[in-house]
């Protein structure tokens, strides 16, 4: 869909329970491009601390964005377009990952309380917990109108999120 020379990377971004896993594995399955799920570059003491239903700080982001956008910057410098999951709450978080290409696209998972609450509480077997949700619902700053993304409810199935991202690209 793209050109071996115009990388592009696909940030899924949204509070826990949004679907940010489950819409970029589509994607990535779709694309082929290669993929990195940002819980993976947390360092121990974070997924500790949210473990214990205690909030990170921007201290506690700041290098975990960091490796991540060296992924991005890496995957870029070879001229390969990435699926990346990223919680990315802050317009600040988003600053610093847009440095890893000339192409970062956010794709905002959006959802109502409720309804998030009811996905966190129907997983297992992942380290966060519910009780984060507000305090990532206070953390999270929408997209702004001059970054580049979109933004999609999560009241509709993946696979339909996933079509929709597909046919706003094509147009750009
Ligand atoms: N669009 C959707 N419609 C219905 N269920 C969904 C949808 N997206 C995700 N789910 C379900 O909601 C739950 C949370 O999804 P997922 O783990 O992908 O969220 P996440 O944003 O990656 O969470 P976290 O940031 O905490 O890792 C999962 O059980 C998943 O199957
Ligand atoms: O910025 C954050 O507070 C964290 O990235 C969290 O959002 C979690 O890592 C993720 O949502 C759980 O999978």
């Amino acid at each position: 869909m793209n050109g071996m020379n115009s990388p592009r990377h696909l940030v899924v971004m949204g509070v826990s329970g949004s679907g940010k896993s489950t819409v970029a594995e589509a994607l990535r399955d779709r694309t082929g491009w290669v993929f990195a799920e940002a819980d993976d570059f947390h360092p121990a003491a974070n997924i500790e601390k949210m473990e214990n239903g205690t909030p990170l700080t921007d201290e506690d982001r700041g290098p975990w964005l960091e490796a991540l956008t060296e992924w991005i910057q890496a995957r870029e410098r070879a001229g390969m377009s990435s699926v990346v999951t990223c919680s990315a709450l802050k317009r600040a978080y988003r600053d610093q990952l847009r440095k890893g290409g000339r192409d970062v696209v956010f794709v905002h998972l959006h959802g109502e309380h409720s309804t998030l609450e009811q996905r966190l509480g129907g997983r297992s077997g992942h380290f966060m917990p519910a009780s984060l949700l507000d305090s990532q619902l206070d953390t999270l700053e929408p997209l702004g109108d001059d970054e580049s993304g979109y933004v999609f409810s999560i009241d509709l199935p993946p696979a339909q999120i996933v079509d929709e991202i597909f046919r706003r690209l094509a147009e750009r």
